[in-house]
C-alpha cells in the first residue's frame, strides 16, 4: 500500500493491444505517483498513449505488465474491479457515455446511482436540486429536461461534466472533456472541477489546449510513443512539448477510442476501417459479388426446374383468368353477406389483438435470454431453440393443432397466433437488444451503477420505442394471418372467404376480400404513423 496522500500509483507501466494479430504497444514503462488533489494534465500528440493511460486508472483495460493502484485499490491484471470503486473514481469520455433518451437531469442524476437500491423509486429531491444547480452553472438551465439525443456535441460534454460534479468522486479521470467547448464554457468546466471533494479531488485530464493546461493543472504529463517524455511543471514541460514541434489534435468526436475500449471487451480489433483487401487469397471483393451473384441465378434455375415453373402455363389459360375475374364482380353487398362478413372482420381484429399481445408477454423474457450482450451462452441456446421451433410451424398449422385440442372457434386461432407470433417477435425483440449501444451501458457502469440500474436507466430507454414499433408491426401482421385461420375453423373472417369460394359464390367472396383489404389498409397506416413517432421517440 503507498504513502495515504498517493491517489495514484503507476510503475511500469504496460499496455499492449492486439492489433489483427499484430501487437501494439500502446504505454511502454510508465512509471509515476499523483498526490491527492493534484490537477494534472496528460499531454501527447495522437496515439501517444493518453486514452490508455485514461482507460487503465479507471480500470478499463487491464495492464499488461506492471503496477496500478488508483484511490486504494491494485487494479489488474486479471483482476475483476469491484462496484465500489466507481465510487471513488470518475470518468468523462469525450464520446459522452450519455443515455441519450433520458433528459439531461436524469443522467446527470445517473452520477449518483451508487446511492440507490435496485428498487427504488426515483431520486432525492436534494440530489435533484444539485443536478439542476450543475446544469444551471454549466449554461444548461434551459436544456435541463431535454433529451440528450436533442442537444449539441459541447452541450453533451457539459451534462457529462455536471453527472461528474454529481457523483463527486475522490479521484477524476477525463479524456479530452472540454474540445467541444468555446474558451468561455471551457474555462468555467475545468473550473468547476476545483469543487471536487471540496478542492481535495484529484484530477487527471487529457488536454489538447496548452494554454488551459498552463493554466489549470498543477502538474503536466507529457507522452510520446507510450513513453513519458517529461512531467512536472505545466510551464517547463508544455515549452519542451513545443520545442519538440509536436501538436495535439482532438479526436473526432465518437470515432475515439471508446471503440479502443470495446475491442478489449469483445477481444477483437475495433475502431479500424476494414480494408478493401483480398477475403481470401486470390479472391477480392468484386470477385465476390460476382461468385454470389452466379450462385443466385443457378439457385433460382435450380428451384424454377424442380417445380415446372413456366410462364406460359399462365398465358396459356388467359381465358380461364378472364372468365374468373368476371365472376368476382360485381361484389354482393346484400345484407345476408356483409352482416356476417363484418362481424367475423372485426372477430379478425380481436384475435389479432388479442394473440399479438399475448405474444408480447409471452416472447420478452425468452427474448431476454436469447440476448447475446445480456444472457449467458448455455441460455442463449435454450432460448433461441425454443424461438426457432415456435417461428418452424405455420400459424395454420398451429390453428389445426389447437382445434383439435380445445375445439373449433376464435379460441383456437388466438393460441395460434400468440405461438407463431411469439417466435417471430422473440426474436425482433432479441435482435432489438442486441443492437443497443453499449457506451451508456458501460459509462453507468462506471458511476458505480448495478445490474437492474443499468437495466432500468441504460437498456429499458433504448429498447421501448424499438419493441413497441416491432409489435405494431407484428399485430399488422397477425391481422393477415387471422384472416385465413377460418380455414382450420380457427376463427375469423377466413370461415366466410374459404366457404364462399368452395361454393363457387365469388361475388360474395370479392365483398369479403374487398372489407379485408380496407381494414388492413386502415391499420397499415395507423400503424406505420405511430412506429414512425416511436423512431422520433426513440
Ligand atoms: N483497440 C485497439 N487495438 C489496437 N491498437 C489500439 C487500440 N486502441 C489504441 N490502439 C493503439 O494504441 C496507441 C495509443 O492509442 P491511444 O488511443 O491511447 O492514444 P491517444 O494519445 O489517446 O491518441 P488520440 O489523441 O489520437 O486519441 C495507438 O497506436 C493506437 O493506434
Amino acid at each position: 500500500m503507498s504513502h495515504p496522500q498517493t491517489a495514484i500509483s503507476v510503475a511500469d507501466l504496460r499496455v499492449e493491444y492486439l492489433d489483427q494479430g499484430r501487437k501494439v504497444r500502446a504505454l511502454d514503462g510508465i512509471s509515476l505517483e499523483i498526490r491527492q488533489g493534484e490537477k494534472v494534465a496528460v499531454i501527447g500528440p495522437s496515439g501517444s498513449g493518453k486514452s490508455t493511460f485514461i482507460r487503465v486508472l479507471s480500470g478499463l483495460v487491464e495492464p499488461s505488465e506492471g503496477h496500478v493502484e488508483v484511490a486504494g485499490r491494485r487494479l489488474g491484471p486479471n483482476g475483476a474491479i469491484p462496484r465500489e470503486h466507481y465510487r471513488d473514481v470518475g470518468l468523462v469520455f469525450q464520446s459522452h457515455g450519455l443515455v441519450p433518451q433520458l433528459s439531461a437531469r436524469r443522467n446527470v442524476l445517473c452520477g449518483r446511482l451508487f446511492d440507490y437500491g435496485p428498487a427504488a423509486v426515483g431520486f432525492r429531491p436534494e440530489h435533484d436540486a444539485k443536478a439542476e444547480e450543475y446544469l444551471r452553472h454549466l449554461g444548461l438551465g434551459e436544456r435541463i429536461d431535454v433529451p440528450v439525443s436533442r442537444l449539441s456535441g459541447g452541450e453533451r460534454q457539459r451534462v457529462a461534466l455536471a453527472r461528474l460534479l454529481l457523483q463527486n468522486p475522490s479521484v477524476a479521470l477525463l479524456d479530452e472533456p472540454i474540445s467541444n467547448l468555446d474558451v468561455h464554457w471551457a474555462t468555467r468546466a475545468v473550473d468547476s472541477l476545483q469543487e471536487l471533494r471540496d478542492g481535495e479531488g484529484t484530477v487527471v485530464m487529457v488536454a489538447h489546449d496548452l494554454d488551459l493546461a498552463r493554466m489549470w493543472a498543477d502538474r503536466v504529463v507529457y507522452l510520446r510513443d507510450g513513453r513519458l517524455v517529461a512531467d512536472g511543471d505545466p510551464d517547463a514541460v508544455c515549452r519542451q512539448f513545443e520545442e519538440l514541434g509536436d501538436t495535439v489534435e482532438t479526436s473526432p468526436d465518437d470515432a475515439e477510442t471508446d471503440g479502443a475500449l470495446a475491442g478489449q471487451v469483445a477481444g477483437q480489433e475495433a475502431g479500424k476501417e476494414e480494408p478493401d483487401e483480398p477475403l481470401s487469397p486470390g479472391m477480392n471483393r468484386k470477385g465476390f459479388y460476382a461468385l454470389v451473384g452466379a450462385g443466385l441465378i443457378a439457385a433460382f434455375i435450380w428451384a424454377a426446374i424442380g417445380v415446372e415453373f413456366s410462364a406460359s402455363k399462365l398465358f396459356g389459360n388467359l381465358d380461364n383468368a378472364a372468365d374468373f375475374l368476371g365472376r368476382l364482380f360485381p361484389p354482393d353487398f346484400s345484407d345476408g353477406v356483409t352482416e356476417p362478413v363484418l362481424a367475423s372482420l372485426i372477430e379478425t381484429i380481436q384475435m389479432a389483438l388479442l394473440g399479438t399481445s399475448l405474444a408480447a408477454v409471452l416472447s420478452l423474457p425468452i427474448a431476454v435470454m436469447a440476448a447475446r450482450n445480456i444472457s449467458p451462452g448455455w441460455l442463449r441456446t435454450g432460448a433461441r431453440l425454443v424461438l426457432n421451433l415456435l417461428r418452424t410451424v405455420p400459424s395454420i398449422i398451429w390453428g389445426l393443432f389447437f382445434v383439435a385440442i380445445v375445439g373449433l372457434g376464435p379460441f383456437p386461432g388466438i393460441l395460434a397466433l400468440t405461438f407463431y407470433a411469439s417466435g417471430y417477435l422473440g426474436k425482433f425483440y432479441y435482435e432489438g437488444i442486441e443492437s443497443i449501444d453499449i457506451k451508456p451501458l458501460r459509462a453507468l457502469k462506471t458511476v458505480g451503477a448495478g445490474r437492474i440500474h443499468r437495466f432500468r436507466f441504460g437498456v429499458l430507454p433504448q429498447v421501448i420505442p424499438l419493441l413497441l414499433g416491432y409489435t405494431l408491426y407484428m399485430f399488422e401482421y397477425n391481422v393477415r394471418s387471422a384472416s385465413i385461420l377460418g380455414v382450420v375453423g380457427a376463427g375469423g373472417i377466413g370461415f366466410y372467404l374459404y366457404t364462399y369460394i368452395n361454393n363457387f359464390n365469388y361475388a360474395k367472396a370479392t365483398t369479403a376480400l374487398l372489407a379485408l383489404l380496407v381494414v388492413v389498409t386502415a391499420i397499415d397506416a395507423l400503424s406505420s404513423v405511430l412506429r414512425r413517432r416511436l423512431g422520433q421517440a426513440a
